[in-house]
């Protein structure tokens, strides 16, 4: 059995969800179908997630919503009519968007949580009516019927493991499922998202729960690429990953697979098949748990991310300091921030945050508290920062990346403020400014590919 995934490039409109439609046909094994919200149709176009945060914003702050109720409709009718559609099944869709605002929500963060779902709820209701007019035997199934629970974090929650054994229950299936991404339900029946782009976990969870035997993930990119096509003109393709791979190159910008939708697989050790929906026969690309070396390229991909800020802290003898880390951690958890990374030196500190997690005020609120507990000689925040990884398995067993990498960096005059090797065997991290990131992804490519 295989679980597919379809993101919202691929469900973007009719024409596309024809293609859906002629996959899940063309193999009898596709029995779990997870899919996304309805994405762009073409660039500068908005996702129905984007268009559902904007009505959930005007409906927070009482504006108008005329408009967007209107937009997040006609994507929904688009898809309903290219299919003929009956006006009943259609109705009780517009209707749900229409009333999103009238429910109760314990706070906003879970009325924006509400009303982003219902992007994967609605579709998936209408891809499986759509289904089932095409002669499949499909139905819509809820993540709250699948069992899956969650962690309570409106906008970013975890699967509770026991979740598995529920969805387990679904195992051999007769029907298609169809099962909306992106959300599931916390143990007091609220919904919470997992963060952006998080359908490509709800798959991942439901492959691993099922027993799948293939976790195929249909996007809109014949392959995963060496680096992000936005960046080189036909850069190389990745036919096979290990997860170990998948999950750096995904932490650092490879958005074309959830980084954390890596976890479940590597638990269940289900093969992952990355695919084109607009072009099937292509093989893509499988990220798994072992794969032969290949002894031209000991690099497999290359990924940057400027998601990220820092925290420099110098202090002399800071080396010698006891205590001095876990006055500074106890702050962060204090406040609920986690930390990505923590280079040292002998006098200094950087601390690497994903940004999200901070405001201005909170910035200068941990500012002050650790400065009042440690004495720091200086401290400040940096936005201008970027994370940039050289990732393959192959790279353990070589001398002389490391100098390839930064003779090749520094060719293109860029300045290096972070270089974090050995603690994974198989990537070299970089800290890098921003603006000089696209540029470093070019050199490294130019350097290991070329
Ligand atoms: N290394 C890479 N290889 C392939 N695609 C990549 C890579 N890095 C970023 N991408 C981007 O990921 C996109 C697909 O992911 P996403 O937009 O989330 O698709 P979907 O809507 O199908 O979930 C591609 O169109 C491409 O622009
Ligand atoms: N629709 C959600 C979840 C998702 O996974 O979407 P996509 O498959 O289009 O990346 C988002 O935009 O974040």
């Amino acid at each position: 059995m295989k679980v597919i995934k379809f993101g919202g490039s691929s469900l973007a409109s009719s024409t596309q969800l024809q293609k859906v439609l002629s996959i899940v046909e063309a193999d009898d094994q596709r029995k779990y179908v997870i899919v996304s919200a309805p994405g762009k149709r073409f660039d500068g176009d908005t996702k129905v997630t984007d268009l559902l945060i904007q009505y959930a914003r005007q409906t927070i702050h009482h504006q108008d919503t005329t408009a967007v109720v209107q937009a997040i409709i006609e994507r929904y009718a688009e898809i309903g009519h290219g299919f003929n559609v009956a006006e009943d099944q259609l109705t009780p869709i517009f209707e749900t968007i229409r009333n999103l605002p009238n429910q109760t929500y314990a706070d906003n963060t879970y009325l924006m949580a509400t009303f982003k779902a219902h992007g994967e709820r609605l579709n998936a209701q209408l891809v499986a009516a759509v289904f089932q007019q095409s002669g499949l035997n499909a139905r819509y199934l809820d993540p709250k019927d699948a069992g899956m629970v969650v962690t309570d974090v409106p906008d970013d929650a975890q699967i509770i493991a026991s979740s598995y054994d529920q969805l387990a229950r679904w195992a051999d299936t007769d029907q298609i499922l169809v099962i909306p991404g992106f959300f599931a339900y916390n143990r007091n029946g609220q919904i919470c998202t997992f963060s952006r782009g998080g359908s490509d976990i709800t798959g991942a969870i439901v492959a691993r729960g099922v027993h799948a035997d293939l976790y195929e993930n249909f996007t809109d990119v014949d392959a995963i690429y060496a680096v992000n096509p936005s960046l080189v003109e036909q850069p190389a393709a990745i036919s096979e990953m290990t997860f170990r791979e998948m999950r750096e190159l995904s932490y650092a910008g490879f958005s074309v697979f959830h980084d954390e939708a890596l976890i479940p697989a590597i638990q269940g050790d289900i093969t992952v098949n990355v695919k084109n929906t607009n072009h099937p026969e292509a093989p893509g690309t499988l990220i798994k748990s072992t794969r032969e070396p290949n002894p031209h390229y000991p690099v497999t991909g290359i990924a940057s991310s400027s998601s990220f800020c820092s925290l420099y802290l110098r202090k002399y003898l800071l080396n010698k300091e006891v205590g001095l880390g876990r006055k500074i951690l106890t702050i962060l958890e204090t406040h609920h921030i986690s930390y990505e990374h923590m280079p040292s030196g002998i006098d200094d500190l950087t601390i690497i945050f994903d940004e999200h997690q901070l405001t201005p005020e909170l910035e200068k609120t941990l500012v002050a508290e650790i400065s009042a507990a440690i004495h720091p000689d200086e401290i400040y925040f940096t936005h201008d920062y970027s994370i940039l990884m050289l990732v393959g398995e192959s790279m353990r067993n070589r001398v002389g990346i490391m100098s390839r990498a930064a003779t090749a960096l520094a060719d293109h005059n860029i300045k290096l403020i972070m270089v974090n090797q050995g603690a994974s065997e198989i990537s070299i991290m970089f800290g890098i400014h921003d603006r000089d990131a696209d540029q470093a992804v070019v050199a490294l490519y130019d350097e290991f590919f070329k």
